[in-house]
C-alpha cells in the first residue's frame, strides 16, 4: 500500500508577522512543492521499524515500533479529532529526536522531525511504516516549506485513515473534497504549531486550498482574480528560523504595545487595500497600469512597516536598493531576517529589464525565481511513482 502527497509553498503578499497578531494577510501558492509518500511494508517484509527518509538531505531517521509506544503510551489514533502536541508529549518526543544524532548543521530538522512522530503517531499510532520527503522548496527561506511539508505529511497520512474515504483506484493526482481539506489543514496547523511556535495558520491554510487568499484570525476567503501578478522571487541564501522572528516581533509587542498596535493596523489596511484592488474588475474604473502602481505602492508601505517590527535584514535592504535603481518595487516575504524578497515585475516591464535585474542581483550572490502563482492545493496519488 502505498500513497503520494504533494503540497504547494506560498508568498505573502502582504501581512506576514501581523497576522499572527490578528491582522488581515494576502498569500498565494506557488508551483514549487513538497512531496510525502507513505508506504506500509506487507507482513513478509518483517519490518517492525518507523523510517523518515529525507531524501534531498541523505538523511534517514528510523525508531523500532516498539521504542514509540514506549515513549508514547498514551498516543490512540483518533485522526478525526486534530490535537495540540501537550507539553507532556513534547516531552515524550524529545528523546525520541535527540537519539537520532542529527547533524548540527541540520539541527533546525528536529522541530520537522518532532512534528512527524507528532502526526504520524496520532494519525496512524504504532504501525511500520516509511515515509519518503523530497522538496522544491528552500528550506528556512521564507516560502512556506514548515507548512508544505506538514500539509503533505498530514495528507498522505490522513489518505490512509478511518477518518477518509477516497477511491484508491483512481489515477492520476487526486483532490481531496472540502471535508478532507478542512482535516488536513487542521492537522497540519498543528504541526506548524511545533514547527513555529505560534503560527497564524495562514501559511498551512494556503498550502491545502491552493490558489490565493484573505486569512484573518484563522479564516480564509478565496481571492478571485483574472489579473496575472507576476513576482521575482530573490532568495538571500541568508538562513534564518521563522519561531525566533515571530517570538521577536511579540517581544516588541510586548515592550511597545500602542506603537505595535498602530503597525499592525497599518498592515491590515494594507491587505484589505490590496486584496480589493486585485479582485476589482480591470477597465471598470482602474486601468491595468494604475492597479499595478497601486500594488507596487502597497507592498513598498508593507516593507516599511516590516523594518518596523525588526524583521528585515542587510541581505534584504540590497535587494531593495537594487529594485529600486529599476523603479521596481520589492518586499520581503514569509518571516523575513534574511530568506526571500518579492520583487512585483509589472505586465509591460520588457524582458531584457528583467534579465538585466536578475543578472545585477545573481552577482550579488543571491538566487533568482519567477514562480507561478495561485495552482491548486494539497493532493495525492495512489499507487507507485506519479
Ligand atoms: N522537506 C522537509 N523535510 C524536513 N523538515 C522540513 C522540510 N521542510 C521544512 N521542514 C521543517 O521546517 C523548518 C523550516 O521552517 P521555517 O523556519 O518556518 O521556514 P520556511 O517555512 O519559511 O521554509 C525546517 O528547519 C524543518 O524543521
Ligand atoms: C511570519 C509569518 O507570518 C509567516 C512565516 O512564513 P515562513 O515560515 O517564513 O514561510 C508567521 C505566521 O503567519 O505563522
Ligand atoms: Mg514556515
Amino acid at each position: 500500500m502505498e500513497v503520494k502527497a504533494r503540497a504547494p509553498g506560498k508568498i505573502i503578499l502582504s501581512g506576514e508577522h501581523a497576522v499572527v497578531h490578528g491582522s488581515t494577510a494576502v498569500a498565494a501558492s506557488i508551483d514549487l512543492y513538497t512531496y510525502v509518500s507513505l508506504r506500509f511494508p506487507t507482513p513478509s517484509d518483517n519490518d517492525d521499524t518507523l523510517t523518515l527518509q529525507l531524501k534531498d538531505m541523505a538523511l534517514e531517521f528510523s525508531w523500532p515500533i516498539s521504542r514509540i509506544k514506549e515513549a508514547l503510551p498514551e498516543s490512540s489514533p483518533l485522526s478525526s479529532t486534530p490535537t495540540s502536541c501537550s507539553v507532556e508529549s513534547t516531552k515524550s518526543i524529545a528523546p525520541l529526536v535527540v537519539e537520532q544524532n542529527i547533524p548540527e548543521a541540520r539541527i533546525g530538522l528536529a522541530s520537522g522531525i518532532s512534528a512527524f512522530l507528532w502526526l504520524y503517531s496520532s494519525i496512524q499510532g504504532f504501525k511500520p511504516a516509511t515515509v519518503v520527503v523530497t522538496s522544491e522548496l528552500p528550506i528556512g527561506s521564507g516560502l512556506g516549506s514548515s507548512a508544505a511539508y506538514c500539509v503533505a505529511l498530514s495528507a498522505a497520512l490522513l489518505a490512509f485513515s478511518d477518518s477518509v474515504s477516497l477511491d484508491v483506484n483512481h489515477r492520476g493526482w487526486l483532490l481531496f473534497g472540502e471535508k478532507e481539506l478542512e482535516l488536513v489543514n487542521k492537522w497540519a496547523f498543528e504541526g506548524e504549531k511545533i514547527i513555529h511556535g505560534k503560527p497564524s495558520g495562514i501559511d498551512n491554510t494556503v498550502s491545502t486550498y491552493g490558489n490565493m487568499i484573505k486569512f484573518k484570525s484563522g479564516s480564509l476567503t478565496r481571492i478571485k482574480t483574472n489579473m496575472p501578478l507576476k513576482m521575482l522571487i530573490t532568495n538571500t541564501k541568508v538562513g534564518r528560523n521563522t519561531k525566533s522572528l515571530v517570538a521577536g516581533v511579540s517581544e516588541r509587542n510586548l515592550r511597545h504595545p500602542d506603537a505595535m498596535a498602530f503597525v499592525f493596523r497599518a498592515v491590515d489596511s494594507i491587505s484589505k487595500e490590496l486584496s480589493t484592488v486585485i479582485q476589482s474588475p480591470t477597465l471598470d474604473d482602474l486601468s491595468t497600469t494604475e492597479k499595478e502602481e497601486k500594488i507596487g505602492e502597497l507592498m513598498e508601505m508593507n516593507q516599511g512597516l516590516l523594518q518596523s517590527m525588526g524583521v528585515s535584514h542587510d541581505s534584504i535592504e540590497t535587494v531593495l536598493r537594487t529594485t529600486l535603481k529599476y523603479k521596481l518595487a520589492s518586499k520581503l516575504t514569509g518571516a523575513g531576517g534574511g530568506g526571500c524578497v518579492l520583487t512585483f515585475l509589472p505586465t509591460l516591464l520588457s524582458g531584457t529589464v528583467v534579465d538585466k535585474l536578475i543578472s545585477e542581483l545573481e552577482s550579488c550572490g543571491f538566487q533568482c525565481l519567477i514562480a507561478g502563482t495561485g495552482g491548486g492545493g494539497a493532493e495525492i496519488f495512489f499507487g507507485g511513482s506519479s
